[in-house]
């Protein structure tokens, strides 16, 4: 854990190296990564069986058995408890109302010069959703990739998740089923990514890959971009929560824990204006650590990654978090809607004490997968957009032609296109 202070000479130095932490997630696989995608494209099935065995540590039996039946995802359903598949269905109808109102609409612009222009929203015939679980599984991470795309009218969702050690989790699949994947397949890693991408004989490949996942699940998503669309690089969780003197520190502490449980490589940062608060809350974060099941990971991203930054006001805190376009932006100050107003990159804010970022992990409605690694700065967070395309339109009867075209004929003689020039002046007897 590093402790800066704005004041100190060597602020800039430290806060450089924060920042170079979230550049720096993918690059060191990028090798790694780029083997596979090659093995996949060159041996499918056979390389998904090899790789599946190597890191999920689970031998299937052959191709057939990478897909998860109808029957299994029955079973798995019905093994969930009513009170855990309710509050399924409670985070579920909520994402889905969000997401409805994200929808756009068509437009149709009459043009005073006769011609008609419009564009036209359309959903992609494929969605490949990656859902992480190495280390942990994420039902939500279903609801929010599946949902969206549903909602954009996505015909076929084919969903991925590594299933380590043979596992398969109940509630990911009955997650699965309630936001309407169609098709669930046991692999994970960058050779998903890449079966998604490329095909495989089993797997039809999609037209847009979306999620969350590891470094290596970001760099394949990365390296398949061009061939097929992607969401932006969702990669290891990060928090920048800011707080001031107010904050009771055991919660503020609970807050960063929540983001480095999720990784060793995730990163919470604290920036606070109160000495008080940046002393107390690593010794709080340190208290808190030794009474959560997944102390070692949280121990280790908070002790490699994390951060306390003392700032001498809340000017000097904006222009710093959007240095750090983090992920989440959690706001504890007296006016966190006013703080928020000044800043402009955060992939999700949450504004308020009684708005832990946890809550929009699972139930609030608005999307978890988000931009991480600074990437906040130029990319938004998952949402019925990333499953929709446009297409433009223009309509145009001959009087329209006669008055746009004789302009658009001299552009196209201005650069040599003369099959162009004629295309239109011929049809309006310019000659
Ligand atoms: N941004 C979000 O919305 C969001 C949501 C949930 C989780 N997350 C993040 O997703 C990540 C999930 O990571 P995870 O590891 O638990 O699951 P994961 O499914 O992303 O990765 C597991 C896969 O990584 C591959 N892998 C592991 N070690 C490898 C190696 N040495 N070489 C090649 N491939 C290897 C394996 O194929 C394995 O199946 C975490 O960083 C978490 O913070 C983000
Ligand atoms: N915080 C993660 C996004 O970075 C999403 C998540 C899923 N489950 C719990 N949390
Ligand atoms: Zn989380």
């Amino acid at each position: 854990m590093r402790r800066l202070d704005t004041r100190d000479p060597g602020f800039e130095a430290g806060f450089a190296a924060l920042l170079d932490m979230a550049r720096d997630t993918t690059a060191r696989v990028d090798g790694a990564v780029a083997e596979i995608i090659a093995r996949v494209r060159a041996e499918g099935d056979a390389a998904l069986l090899d790789l599946t065995a190597r890191f999920d540590r689970w031998q299937p039996r052959d191709a057939a058995a990478l897909r998860v039946t109808a029957g299994e995802i029955d079973a798995a359903t019905a093994s969930i408890p009513a009170a855990l598949m309710a509050a399924l269905d409670t985070a579920a109808a909520r994402i889905e109302t969000f997401h409805r109102a994200q929808m756009p609409a068509d437009i149709t612009v009459p043009d005073p010069a006769g011609l008609t222009l419009g564009m036209r929203w359309g959903a992609v015939d494929a969605a490949g959703l990656y859902v992480p679980g190495g280390k942990a599984a994420y039902p939500s991470s279903v609801l929010m990739n599946a949902i969206p795309a549903r909602v954009a009218g996505v015909p076929r969702v084919a969903m991925v998740v590594p299933t380590p050690d043979g596992e398969l989790n109940p509630l990911v699949l009955a997650a699965a089923r309630r936001a309407g994947v169609t098709e669930v397949w046991r692999i994970g890693g960058a050779q998903a990514v890449a079966a998604l991408a490329w095909g495989t004989a089993s797997l039809a490949p999609v037209d847009k890959i979306t999620g969350p996942g590891n470094a290596y699940v970001a760099e394949a998503k990365r390296q398949v971009f061009g061939r097929v669309g992607i969401d932006s690089i969702a990669g290891p969780s990060e928090v920048v929560v800011l707080a001031d003197g107010a904050q009771d520190p055991a919660r503020v502490a609970m807050d960063l824990l929540a983001q480095a449980e999720h990784d060793e490589a995730a990163q919470s940062i604290l920036l606070t204006d109160s000495p008080a608060l940046a002393d107390a809350v690593p010794a709080a974060v340190e208290a808190a650590l030794a009474t959560l099941p997944r102390a070692a990971i949280a121990g280790e991203s908070w002790r490699r990654h994390g951060a306390v930054i003392l700032v001498r006001d809340w000017d000097e805190g904006a222009a710093l978090t959007d240095r750090l376009a983090p992920e989440h932006l959690q706001i504890m100050t007296a006016d966190p809607a006013a703080l928020f107003a000044r800043i402009r990159h955060a992939g999700a804010a949450f504004l308020g004490p009684w708005c832990p970022e946890a809550l929009g992990d699972y139930v609030a409605g608005p999307n978890h997968v988000l931009p991480t690694g600074r990437t906040a700065r130029f990319a938004s967070g998952l949402s019925v957009f990333d499953f929709l395309k446009r297409t433009t339109w223009i309509a145009a009867e001959e009087a329209g032609l006669r008055a746009t075209g004789p302009a658009a004929v001299a552009l196209a003689r201005a650069e040599g296109l003369e099959a162009h020039a004629r295309s239109i002046a011929e049809r309006i007897g310019m000659g």
